[in-house]
């Protein structure tokens, strides 16, 4: 486990990119990316390089259920407007928050990971540890599944919507075996309101109570904090 602390979110998304143009010269063809407002300097650093990812893949972790891919607050819309018009991979794919049958399509979505293993998986952090749509009590070694949002989720994203009232309720993520099984794992937060989850995730018990803490036990993964979301971790790094 490595933990690399920056001053702020722009240093901290280079330090992203960073890893990923590295991992893409190295060979890495399949791409998992996230969405929230963490990535976004990330992706940001990733449309303004020259780099190509017309060979490359990419997998999305989760995607709300009932928003169609037009809404401005489907997670479809938002990788369109960061990152794909921009930089288009040659694949890219999104969870179907639209399927008449969400499990079945959940099925599906792990078999597109099993034929597209993740080389470089990107996280952000929900402020109760949650990762992609995986809320406190999800099991390690779940699938990509149909999510009832905890009200922690509902109020953290109603920022984006309107109303608290047009946060959907529901949404399809990928799970935490899923994602797991990625070769490396970038799991990025920043500000303070991430600072308890994240001293949890990295120095607490290893716990179904904080889903990212499971991260502890991945071979690869690093953690690209800025100084207000490591500020409460208690050894150096
Ligand atoms: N499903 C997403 C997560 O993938 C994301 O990590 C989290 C944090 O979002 P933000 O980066 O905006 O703080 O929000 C949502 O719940």
């Amino acid at each position: 486990m490595k933990v690399e602390i920056y001053k702020d979110k722009n240093e901290g998304g280079q330090a992203a990119f960073n890893i990923i143009k590295d991992g893409i010269e190295n060979g890495a063809k399949v791409l998992g990316l996230a969405t929230g407002s963490t990535p976004v300097t990330l992706y940001n650093a990733m449309t303004s390089s020259d780099l190509d990812f017309s060979n490359l893949t990419s997998v999305n972790l989760d995607e709300y259920v009932g928003l169609p891919a037009t809404n401005d607050q489907s997670y479809h819309y938002f990788m369109q407007e960061h990152l794909f018009n921009k930089k288009p991979f040659k694949k890219s794919y999104v969870p179907d928050g639209e399927a008449a049958d969400i499990e079945a399509a959940a099925k599906d979505y792990d078999r597109i990971i099993d034929e597209n293993p993740i080389d470089i998986q990107i996280l952000g952090i929900g402020r109760n540890g949650h990762i992609g749509f995986n809320e406190p009590g999800s099991p390690f070694d779940g699938p990509t599944h149909k999510v009832s949002l905890t009200q922690s989720t509902i109020d953290a994203n109603a920022r984006f919507f309107e109303n608290e009232s047009d946060v959907p309720r529901y949404a399809i993520s990928m799970g935490i075996g899923s994602i797991m099984k990625s070769k490396n794992i970038l799991l990025i937060a920043y500000g303070e309101d991430k600072a308890d989850a994240i001293k949890a995730t990295i120095e607490g018990p290893v716990t179904t109570d904080v889903p990212a803490s499971i991260l502890q036990k991945h071979n690869n993964v690093t953690f690209i904090l800025d100084e207000a979301a490591a500020s409460k971790l208690s050894q150096k790094y």
